[in-house]
């Protein structure tokens, strides 16, 4: 057995002999059924939260606002949640308040879906109140009990609901979809962190497109934060969404979004600053679209010149994003000729030169200055195009000249 799991069932044991109910609930209890790794195990227990911390000798008050207490358990961390219900949701603005709440029914009514409302006990008894295990069976991602007041909950489980149907492969329920295009709009209140973390989880997926067309096909992406601010409702810009299929890196596919909502140059930088991404994926997602979204027929000398200049990665990502934007010429390097000229290439930067800038500056006789850097790149170019040898007499005698005449 998983060691997560059996770390849970020793948690809801400990707490049985405490005298308080406990169950796995949520996604573990659904991606068991559906015979998938969970990603986690979760408890749900009638104990509150400072009874919890009363139990167990080691806990961290992960979540003590939302009754969530993280009991570590032989060194696993076990996230276990007071049973309750969400409060004062009616002001988007205000996060909203839980409430403590006695029973698991009550507890599993709150939550989004019917195939994440499902509990188990300790011995293996599946509760379900919802019918999750009839929609998990017609594949059908539904809500519990009316959408509008599940949705107006918390927004996000709108956009959890594309996520889900591209996990799974599910269809969405028609009453749910509905629901997404009356309520889109109150979608503007959550946080971009949430949102792109669930984008993320979109990227994983292998087939993300079956959520993607949630979104165009609803508007929900014109009303997610910061998209709403980029993109006119009236113009819903994607009829190409299978193609997310067709790739699987996710920098790829953030690159095609952007362009879906009609990212040019001079806004790119703004939108990825608004994304919240990492520095490294903006630069990769940069490098992606300048190189994609222009890619056009050119000789072997200019590829490998980009190649040089982005590297393999970036040169790869852009083939595939060419491809989605229809760009791609039949005669075009494909990825396999690219790694062919990669690997050919004797420099790859200009580190893997055999000469190193002290060297340079006794050889042309100058003293040291950003000549020395200049003349180095240069350098290492011409012999990655292999315009002159990769060898120490060559490139010294070769880098007396243009060092010469770069420290002028
Ligand atoms: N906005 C949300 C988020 C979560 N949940 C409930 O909390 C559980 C755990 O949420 P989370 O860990 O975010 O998602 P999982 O369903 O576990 O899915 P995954 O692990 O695949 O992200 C869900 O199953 C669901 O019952 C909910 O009702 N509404």
């Amino acid at each position: 057995m998983d060691e997560r799991k059996r770390a849970a069932l020793q948690v809801m044991e400990r707490l049985e002999q405490a005298g308080f109910a406990a169950y796995l609930v949520g996604g573990c209890v659904r991606d068991e059924l559906l015979g998938r790794q969970p990603q986690d195990y979760d408890v749900a227990t009638e104990a509150h939260p400072y009874k919890v911390q009363e139990i167990f000798p080691r806990t961290v008050p992960t979540g003590l606002q939302h009754g969530t207490v993280t009991v570590v358990q032989q060194g696993i961390p076990v996230e276990v949640t007071t049973f309750r219900v969400e409060e004062g949701y009616e002001d988007r603005r205000r996060p909203s308040q839980v409430a403590f709440v006695s029973s698991l029914k009550l507890d599993l009514a709150r939550r989004d879906f019917t195939v994440n409302a499902m509990a188990r006990d300790r011995h293996g008894k599946l509760i379900d109140y919802f019918s999750g295990v009839q929609d998990l069976e017609a594949q059908v991602i539904r809500t519990v009990g009316e959408p509008l007041e599940r949705f107006r909950e918390d927004a996000l489980r709108m956009l959890r609901a594309a996520r889900f149907v591209a996990q799974f492969g599910f269809s969405l329920d028609d009453k749910a979809k509905r629901a997404i295009e009356q309520l889109k709009q109150e979608s503007r209140f959550l946080s971009v962190e949430r949102v792109v973390s669930e984008l993320e989880k979109m990227w994983r997926m292998p087939t993300p497109s079956p959520g993607m067309g949630i979104l165009f096909e609803t508007g929900l992406i014109a009303a997610l934060p910061p998209f709403y601010q980029w993109i006119d409702e009236s113009k819903p810009a994607a009829d190409r969404l299978e193609r997310f299929d067709w790739v699987q890196d996710r920098i790829v596919r953030w690159s095609y979004l952007l362009s879906l909502c009609g990212t040019g140059e001079a806004v790119l930088e703004s939108r990825l600053t608004q994304l919240k991404l990492a520095n490294r994926d903006k630069e990769a997602i940069i490098d992606c679209l300048k190189l994609g979204s222009k890619w056009e027929r050119q000789g072997e000398e200019e590829w490998k010149r980009l190649l040089y200049r982005f590297g393999i990665l970036a040169l790869k990502r852009a083939a595939q994003l060419a491809e989605l934007l229809g760009r791609r010429q039949v005669d075009d390097p494909d990825e396999a000729k690219l790694e062919e000229w990669w690997q050919a290439m004797p420099v790859k930067q200009t580190q893997d030169l055999p000469i190193t800038g002290t060297e340079l500056i006794r050889h042309v006789g100058k003293k040291a200055g950003p000549w020395v850097g200049k003349t180095l790149a240069y350098l290492a170019e011409q012999a990655a195009l292999q315009h002159i040898p990769n060898e120490r007499e060559a490139l010294l005698k070769e880098g007396c000249q243009i060092g010469a005449k770069y420290s002028q």
